[in-house]
């Protein structure tokens, strides 16, 4: 069995209640579909360090305030995640995509007209329960 990939995910909450999506570069797992921003932990880092260094390599915000969402556990056929999902709720900086990807504010609404990766369905779930 490989291991499991912990990764940091935030859903990022503008002032106008839209959230911050990114589309995944091309050469990526799940590249082309739309993601909440984050990545990978490293050794050593916690949950919340990770998110705050991937959102402002990824997207250049600085989050000031995050609390946690939800864990999702989902198997790939070629690997397994656990996306600990954060919401923030303060950042600073104006969001830009970094790493030449397409990044758009969307409402919760809007977020069903996006295709993401199978895993961020629970997501998207929990989202709408908490926030609409
Ligand atoms: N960031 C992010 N990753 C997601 C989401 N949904 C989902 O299945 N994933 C998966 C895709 C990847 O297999 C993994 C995250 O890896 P990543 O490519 O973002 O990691 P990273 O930013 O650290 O990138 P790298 O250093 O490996 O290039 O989680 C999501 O909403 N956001
Ligand atoms: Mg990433």
């Amino acid at each position: 069995m490989s291991k499991v990939v912990h990764v940091a995910v935030g859903v990022v909450f503008r002032a106008d209640g839209k959230i911050l999506i990114a589309r995944r570069p091309d050469h990526l797992h799940m590249g082309g579909r739309w993601e909440f921003p984050g990545g990978k932990v490293e050794v050593g880092e916690t949950v919340q360090d990770a998110l705050c260094r991937e959102l402002l390599e990824e997207v250049a915000i600085e989050v000031q305030q995050l609390q946690p969402l939800l864990e999702v556990r989902h198997d790939y056929p070629d690997k397994t995640v656990l996306l600990d999902t954060w919401q923030v709720t303060q950042f600073s900086g104006e969001a830009r995509g970094q790493e030449q990807q397409d990044i758009q504010w969307v409402s919760i609404a809007e977020l069903d007209k996006f295709q993401f990766p199978d895993a961020n369905q629970a997501i998207i779930d929990a989202v709408k329960a908490n926030f609409s």
